[in-house]
């Protein structure tokens, strides 16, 4: 994600009308109706991206909203930046009225060749479109996704199978294996409607779909490959990370959606690509035409994969990685799931409101770890003015959601893992209401009207992926080796690992 800012920062303001902010805010404070924006000096030409490194680039800002203010300014290669570090700010900023309107633009890069010429919603604009495949990815899609078992059972069999597999019940692994199993069943799931089988061809070919969009993503790749485009059929790095991203993504779709499409039955809706196919049928025998094209259903599905996968796979690997290094709170939880589910109730949904305990455990780890730092960069689609300050067409907006998740102002002890601030003090069983101010300052999927589409599944899915592991297995650190530190601030949030990786010990539980 780093990266993806990085990227995005360079891109943003290509079309600068040649008009500085400082000029701006002069011409707006003429009339009293603004102020200007604080920010650290930068070099001429280069502004401050000598001081920005990619991958701790949430961390400066960070300290730079310490000095400068909740809101600042800096600039790179000239083109403008506003980072946000405040929750309400961001609220007021990306949600309906006159500044959401203007303020949910994506900056363009070269993922637009991939997604069919930006027919899709992560890196396009806010547009009609974009909001129609957000509710019908939301409301048609996920929701009915959580509400059926496939995915619940698919998580019992693949623990039980990885259990009985175990050396003697106990083994040193790579748990990124087992989680990319559930992932890849997990999101077969949600566009066909069932899991692959393990022997299926292209059971890798959405991972690899994922890691060669993300190698795209730094500037020194993306800026090169949108200014000459020759680059892309040259033998060169960016030449290969191009066309792999393209035959990648033509894997995913010959597997996914022209099997969908070819089998596709009025009636039998199996999964998102058969309910968008059916939107478009629809409107075909309406009125003869849609603007829901294949290319779009396609880049929904692309969507999917990458924003969703990608986010799942931090998480997962995170809560483990947890769960290792504290004990105390991974014995907490497994008393919650015998209490609760028993040792061989299978979890559902239905059992979140009883374990309040374990999602304070997830809503925690979203906090801590703040997988997604600086969030997707908006960018600015007309001059505006926010909480008093100018802020300039194309500039792009950076959600700060590392510095608000770790305000000391906020929380008190941020650099602490403590799930049960998420629970009222008085019984220590309920979760604090929504309108506590720690409920209100946790946006781990950004607010507004680009919040992630994805919250309430992923929520849900975390839930059942956490309690189906710790009802059978039992993690902890591996024996003599290295073992990485938990503490967020030690991460290098860069391509191709933005979180570690690591082994852990695991062991069949004898209580299951
Ligand atoms: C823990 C898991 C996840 C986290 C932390 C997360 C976080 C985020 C964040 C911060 C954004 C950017 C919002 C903005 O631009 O202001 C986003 C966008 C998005 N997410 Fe998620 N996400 C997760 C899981 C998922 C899942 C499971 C799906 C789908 C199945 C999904 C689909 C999307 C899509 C399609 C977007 C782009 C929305 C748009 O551009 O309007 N995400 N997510």
């Amino acid at each position: 994600m780093a990266l993806q800012v990085m990227s995005l920062i360079q891109s943003t303001c290509q079309k600068l009308k040649g008009v500085t902010l400082n000029a701006l805010t002069g011409t707006l404070r003429k009339g009293g109706s603004s102020r200007v924006l604080r920010g650290p000096k930068g070099l001429p030409v280069l502004g401050n991206s000598i001081e920005l490194d990619a991958s701790q680039a949430h961390q400066l800002f960070t300290r730079w909203s310490k000095q400068y203010g909740k809101i600042f300014r800096l600039k790179v290669f000239g083109k403008n930046v506003v980072v946000i570090s405040d929750a309400n700010t961001l609220r007021a900023a990306f949600s309906s009225g006159a500044l959401g309107k203007h303020l949910n633009d994506r900056a363009e890069n070269i993922t637009k060749e991939v997604f069919y010429g930006r027919k899709h919603m992560g890196f396009a604009n806010l547009n009609d479109q974009t909001v129609f495949l957000r509710n019908v990815l939301r409301r048609k899609v996920l929701h009915y996704q959580m509400c059926n078992s496939i995915f619940v059972e698919a998580c019992s069999t693949t623990i039980s199978n990885f259990a009985m597999n175990l050396n003697n019940g106990a083994e040193t692994i790579d748990p990124d294996a087992l989680i990319k199993e559930f992932l890849t069943q997990l999101n077969s799931t949600i566009l066909i409607g069932e899991s692959l089988p393990d022997d299926d061809p292209e059971v890798e070919a959405l991972w690899e779909f994922i890691d060669s969009l993300y190698r795209l993503l730094p500037p020194s790749i993306d800026a090169p490959l949108r200014a000459f485009p020759c680059l892309r059929h040259l033998p060169i790095k960016h030449g290969r990370y191009f066309r792999s991203a393209i035959d990648a993504r033509d894997r995913v779709t010959r597997r996914y959606f022209d099997t969908q499409k070819s089998t596709y039955k009025e009636g039998h809706l199996r999964g998102l690509i058969d309910i968008c196919l059916r939107i478009q049928q629809q409107a075909l025998a309406t009125s003869g035409t849609s603007w829901l094209t294949d290319d779009y259903i396609k880049g929904l599905m692309l969507d999917t994969v990458v924003a969703g996968m990608s986010e799942m796979i931090k998480s997962i690997r995170m809560l483990i990685l947890l769960m290792c290094r504290h004990q105390d709170v991974q014995s907490r939880v497994n008393t919650e799931i015998r209490d609760v589910i028993g040792p061989v109730g299978t979890p559902s949904t239905n059992h979140r409101e009883a374990m309040t305990y374990t999602q304070a455990v997830i809503m925690e780890m979203l906090r801590y770890v703040s997988q997604t730092p600086l969030a997707i960069p908006h960018k600015c689609n007309e001059d505006v003015v926010l909480d008093g300050y100018a802020i300039l067409k194309d500039t792009a907006i950076l959600p700060n959601i590392w510095g608000i998740h770790h305000d000391e102002d906020v929380w008190g002890d941020p650099w602490d893992f403590r799930p049960e601030r998420f629970l009222c003090a008085e019984d220590g069983k309920k979760l604090l209401p929504a309108d506590h101010k720690f409920m209100k300052t946790l946006i781990p999927f950004s607010v507004g009207k680009r919040r992630c589409p994805g919250e309430d599944f992923a929520m849900s899915r975390l839930f059942l992926v956490l309690t189906s592991l710790l009802q059978h297995l039992h993690f902890r650190p591996p024996e003599g080796e290295e073992f990485p530190s938990v503490d967020p601030r030690h991460y290098i949030r860069e391509y191709p690992y933005p979180l570690p990786l690591y082994k852990c010990r695991v062991e069949v539980r004898i209580d299951c």
